[in-house]
């Protein structure tokens, strides 16, 4: 195996500033250029690299140099984590899967480790399948459906375990031996679980290389579809995704049947000169709570207010008896998000809904909710086994990144009291509807930004029995890590969707802060990763049960979430800005 530090995250300060979905790479690929960082202080030499028999080599492969590789394993975000055969030498390549021998090429330097793109392959992975989609090699959704659906299951494993070893500090033996590391739980349902996908509108359709011939001229060279990874502005047209359901993808062909009619005088918008009218289409479903029936959100995101203009579009959709919903958000910034300043309600209602534990959730078009419900049931399951609630309705629950208030309204009617905090107003504001909704009256909703805590928080609700931490990718602050450190809580729930920064928190909170002089005070009891989406090298760290000291547990979940989302893919343009098409 290629090295990866054990103390690697020990040297990131604290807390890492601004990381988003583009740094969860990094982390992991940080993994191991830490890793070799810390050989070479061992060895006291700068250039020297460690190998897997123990040999050393000053072997730094050149930018275009071509290698021979191959791949061990999958790192966070699906790239194949690779070594060079006679050094030993690591190296990232994207698509490459476990057990491949390939030729790459050498784009570029990071430290001590190399990014390669793949030329050839020379002996295929371990475990490859026929992939069912025909976007599959291109696009930037499903980058392992390729893999059969049991190694994408152990590579995600593998990743949750490695993490926890060697950023969370945690050794194999307190993870396998006493039972802490649950084997990952299994999603049943593998295609069209999405309940939510954002397609980008682009002057120009991406072709592969081997395709350039069949480019068209006009608006039937505009595409629908989906980012290609890594770049912004590079749009693969794709007329029906598997992730999504069929309601959806009936959209998705209606949509794409006639919207490059010039009669109906669409414009893309351009990212480059920021012109253009349409930006994004955003495909929600949800379910009838009484009839059980699929219920559909279009939402058409635009860069100005033309209501006349979607006319027709909204005239064909609400036609099919799934759409109950159409929306127009409008974004005039020449950002390419999808939430926009101005909401309209072109066509029934502002919101679809759904069901999560037998509650019913209201859905807005930019509301959070967990992506894949029918595995969103099983994770919410565990929350509560792992929370471990009496049922006595004794217990205070603190639901930290609550959001609309899924996890905890789901345990509000086993214990006394929750209490939920989160920084977007909109959210507190759909969470109060949500408990309202479904007759719930001992859930209090408190908005505000945990990042910027100070030493009044907690005075304000009495001390929690079970915590649940929820955070969104960065992990959580130092300062919600002091609080806790502090709080002494008996037990801790740790939902996560980058098992990377989960880990790091593991390790402050069971292990102390040391560069603080601050000890740790909680025992990693469960550690239980979750996949919410097969195909995508996404991972829940389903759920991490972390118990005060000796105690029960924390709950930790790993998520391996679609990479199919459009603001993940410009967060990581924001990051590199790739060259315009
Ligand atoms: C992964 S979501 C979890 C939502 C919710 N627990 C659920 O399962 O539906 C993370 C949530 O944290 C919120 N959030 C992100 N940064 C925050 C901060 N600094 N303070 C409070 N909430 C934050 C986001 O708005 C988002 O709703």
């Amino acid at each position: 195996m290629a090295t990866i530090s054990s103390h690697c995250f020990r040297h990131l300060p604290p807390r890492i500033p601004k990381f988003r979905a583009s740094s969860s790479l990094s982390l992991s690929t940080l993994s191991c250029s830490l890793a070799q960082e810390e050989d070479l202080d061992r060895n006291g030499n700068a250039s020297s690299i460690t190998t897997t028999n123990g040999n050393s080599s000053s072997y730094f492969p050149k930018r275009g140099q071509t290698l021979e590789l191959v791949c061990e394993s999958l790192a966070f975000k699906g790239k194949g984590l690779c070594k060079v055969t006679d050094t030993g030498f690591v190296v990232m390549c994207d698509r490459a899967l476990p057990g491949e021998r390939f030729i790459g090429r050498v784009t570029r330097k990071k430290g001590n480790y190399a990014e390669v793109s793949k030329v050839k392959t020379i002996s295929p992975p371990r475990d490859i399948v026929d992939a069912p989609c025909e976007y599959a090699s291109h696009c930037g959704g499903c980058k392992t459906q390729n893999l059969s659906y049991e190694a994408q299951l152990r590579a995600k494993e593998d990743q949750v375990r490695e993490l926890v070893v060697h950023v969370g500090r945690f050794s194999h033996k307190e993870l396998e031996l006493e039972g802490v590391m649950k084997p990952i739980v299994t999603c049943h349902i593998q295609f069209h679980y999405r309940n939510k996908m954002e397609f980008s509108f682009g002057p120009y359709k991406w072709l592969p290389k081997e395709s350039l011939h069949e480019r068209q001229a006009g608006s039937d060279n505009y595409a629908l579809g989906l980012h290609v990874p890594g770049f912004f502005d590079k749009v693969l047209n794709v007329d029906k995704c598997l992730l999504q359901s069929d309601p959806a993808n009936k959209v998705l062909a209606a949509v794409q049947d006639c919207w490059r009619d010039p009669q109906l005088d669409f414009s893309p918008y351009d990212v480059h000169s920021h012109k253009g009218f349409l930006k994004h289409l955003m495909l929600r479903t949800g379910r009838d709570v009484v009839t059980g029936h699929p219920e559909v959100m279009v939402n058409f995101v635009t860069s100005s207010n033309k209501p006349e203009l979607l006319k027709f579009l909204v005239d064909k959709l609400s036609a099919f008896p799934e759409v109950v919903s159409i929306i127009n958000n409008v974004n005039t910034s020449v950002g390419n998000t999808s939430v926009g300043e101005e909401e309209y309600t072109l066509y029934g209602k502002s919101c679809i809904t759904e069901t999560l534990r037998g509650l019913t959730f209201q859905i807005s078009a930019n509301s959070f909710f967990q992506t894949n419900t029918h595995q969103a049931e099983v994770l919410y399951e565990l929350i509560e086994e792992y929370a471990g609630i009496t049922g006595d309705g004794s217990e205070v629950v603190l639901d930290l990144f609550c959001g609309t208030g899924t996890i905890g309204l789901a345990l509000a009617n086993s214990v006394k009291h929750v209490y939920g905090y989160e920084v977007v107003p909109q959210a507190i504001a759909d969470a109060r509807l949500n408990a309202e909704i479904n007759g719930i009256h001992n859930a209090t909703y408190v908005q505000g930004d945990l990042n910027k805590i100070d030493e009044n928080f907690g005075k304000n609700f009495p001390k929690p029995d079970i915590v649940i931490s929820d955070p969104n990718r960065p992990g959580m602050h130092m300062k919600l890590i002091k609080f806790l450190l502090k709080l002494k809580a008996p037990r801790i729930v740790y939902v996560s969707c980058n098992p990377a920064t989960c880990a790091r928190d593991l390790d402050y909170l069971c292990h102390g802060v040391a560069e603080q002089n601050i000890e740790g005070c909680y025992k990693l009891v469960g550690l239980q990763p979750v996949d919410m989406f097969p195909h995508t090298p996404h991972i829940e760290c389903g759920i991490t049960s972390l118990v005060q000291d000796i105690s029960q547990g924390w709950v930790f979940k790993v998520e391996i979430a679609a990479e199919t989302h459009a603001s993940l893919l410009h967060d990581l343009t924001n990051v590199c800005l790739p060259k315009p098409f």
